[in-house]
This record gives structure tokens, sequence and C-alpha cells, in this order.
């Protein structure tokens, strides 16, 4: 079944007659259109209909088989009025803001506005072949590039200028950075979202890299924490909780397994090493079209782990005015356990 003969059964189920699509990463998902953001997909039990401008025309005649009605609002919304009048129609509610589900409502009087709910998230959790393609290659470059990049890692170099060589080569191989590029640095890695900044590296210092590729509207995710020099015992000591908080993790990974229960397996290691505090975030995510999205690897998440889900597991410690370490994979889960993406080295420390 395809994601959008997928999507008409989950609409059916939850009794709505069809959805307005604003999210572009839906648009994209369901129509395989890559401007989302200047575009919406209409469903209806009469069909499918991408509504964007004539800026993209050429544009949505190369991507995609799903007629395309080329127009600006409200001429659009005046055409879908005709197909939604006397439906349930479903909207992303996270998504739409509230002026616009004001303007929906004023031409359409003849549908019912509801919210979505979970279908998407869902539909989105469990990668297909092809999405889990997208990632693994996405993942690929990224690890070629962290291993071109790595020797830069060295005192008297910049973060910025770390991150700037990881950019350009992911650019150059035809991807680009799922995300702006995190090197934390000494101190500034007790900030689990330390973008590259113009500090310089100094000697016995560890330096948190977070780098991801976007190829093909995919995403990779991955961290990897590096000794410069020879770091104090108190920073190794941090560094190797948190990497058999990580190995732990990973290994547990397998269908049917809950996500709380691994974030709850990593907290505990740190918590054990007297880093539960310092461990400020969620285990991990979810990733595919967005870097961040279901499953939730965190405490309060009813997620199940199920085979297909790409995932990422990232714990980290923080310690502020000292530094910080986060290790991070990215991870298929499979029929029968799991395979890690990521294949960059770990520092053994
Ligand atoms: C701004 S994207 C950050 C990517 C990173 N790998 C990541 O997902 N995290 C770093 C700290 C925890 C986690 C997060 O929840 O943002």
């Amino acid at each position: 079944m395809t994601q959008l003969e997928q999507m008409r059964s989950a609409l059916s189920r939850a009794g709505l007659g069809g959805a307005w699509i604003s999210e572009p990463a839906h648009i994209r998902l369901l129509s395989g259109f890559t401007s989302g953001a200047d575009a919406k997909l209409l469903l209806t039990p009469g069909g499918v209909t991408l509504y964007t401008d004539a800026r993209y025309e050429v544009q949505a005649q190369e991507e995609t088989r799903v007629p395309t009605f080329i127009a600006r609002p409200p001429e659009t919304l005046e055409h879908a009025a005709a197909q939604v009048a006397g439906l349930r129609i479903g909207f992303e509610a996270e998504h739409l803001t509230v002026a616009a589900l004001d303007e929906l409502r004023e031409y359409w009087p003849g549908a019912a506005l509801e919210p979505l709910g979970p279908v998407l998230r869902e539909l989105r959790m469990v990668k297909t072949a092809v999405e889990i393609e997208a990632i693994r290659d996405a993942q690929t470059l990224a690890d070629q590039v962290f291993a071109e990049v790595r020797p830069l890692i060295r005192a008297g170099v910049r973060e910025l200028d770390i991150a700037i060589e990881i950019e350009t080569r992911l650019r150059r191989a035809g991807a680009t950075v799922a995300f702006d590029v995190i090197v934390a640095s000494g101190p500034r890695g007790a900030m689990p979202h330390g973008v590259a900044s113009a500090r310089v590296i100094e000697d016995g210092e560890l330096v948190t890299v977070d780098m991801g590729a976007r190829l093909r509207g995919y995403h990779s995710d991955m961290t990897r924490t590096v000794a410069v020099g020879e770091p104090g015992e108190e920073l190794r000591r941090v560094y190797r909780a948190v990497l058999e908080a990580e190995e732990a993790a990973v290994a547990a990974v397998r269908p049917g397994v809950r996500a709380a229960d691994l974030d709850k397996l990593a907290r505990d290691l740190l918590t054990g090493h007297g880093l539960g505090e310092a461990f400020a975030h969620s285990l991990g995510h979810g990733i595919g079209l967005n870097v961040h999205e279901g499953p939730g690897l965190r405490k309060v998440s009813e997620d199940v782990l199920q085979a297909g889900m790409v995932i990422t597991i990232e714990p980290g410690a923080y310690l502020p005015g000292v530094g910080g370490v986060r290790i991070e994979d990215l991870v298929l889960v499979t029929d029968d356990g799991h395979e890690v993406l990521s294949h960059s080295e770990k520092e053994r420390l």
C-alpha cells in the first residue's frame, strides 16, 4: 500500500471524508512534491488535488502524479470549496495557524473541520524501504564527511571552521546540513544545542560534534565527542559513563520495546554514575522527513518500537562550567533487533 492509500484507510477509520494537508513534509510524503511550503494537498473521496502556484507548474509536473491546480488563494480555496461541501475534513492542528483555520471556515461553510489527530505521525513513524534507503545514504555521506573532517578537530582551530568544512563537504556531495552543525568545545560542551561559535579549541578539551545530512528530503543525525590532547580524569569518567549508557541502550533496541523503558535504561545507568541530573534531555527521537519526529524516546513516551522505525540514541551529560559529552547513533529497528546506521569511530577514553 502506498502512503497515500494508507492515509485514505486511516481517514476512513477516523470517519473523516477528507483532509486538508498544509505541513510541507506531509505534502511531500503523500504527493512527492518537494515545495510544500507553497502548496496544499486536498484529499476527498473524489480524489486528490495538489494546490500550488505558477512558480511551481513545471516542478509539479516533474515531481508528482497527483492532479495539480495552479492558482493562489483565495482561488484555491474557492476551487476546493466545491469538493469539501458536506464532508468532515481533517486538518493538522499542530501546523495550521488559527488565521488559516479561520480562512478555511470562511471559504468552506459547507464543511466540518476537525483536527486530524495522530494519523500522520503514526504513518510516518514506520519507514518504507525507499525512505530507509534515503536515510541510510544520508548517514553514509555524514560518516564520510566526519572522517574527512576529524583531523581538523585539534587545538587552535575555531569551532566555526569545523562546521563550515562539514557543511561545504555535504553540499559538494549533493546534500545539505540537516540542522546547524553543533560543535561545542570545552565548557561550551555543557550546551546540548551549542551550535559552532568562533571559540578556539584548546588542548585537553572534549569537543562535541553533532551533525546530519539531508538527502532526498530525509535526514541523518549523529554525535561524536572527540578528545583533543589528554582531557583530565573527570571528563574521561563522564565520557565512559555516557558511552556505557549509549551502547547499552543501542543493544536493547528491538521491536516491542517501550521507548520509555529505553530512556529509563540509559537514565538509570547515568544516575548510577551520579550523572542523572546532568542528562538534561530525552534519550532520542525518530527521524525522517524531519530531524525530530515520532517515536519519542523519553520518560513519558507511550510509543513502542516497531520494525521499520529509524531512531536516534543519544544520551549526554552536561556539566555547566566544565563541559559535556554526547554520543549518538542512528539506529534502524529491524524484525529481529536493530541495525546501527552510523559507523563513525568513537573515542575509547
Ligand atoms: C537542532 S537538531 C539537534 C540534533 C540533535 N542530535 C538532537 O536531536 N538533540 C541534541 C540534544 C538532544 C536532542 C534534542 O532533543 O534536540
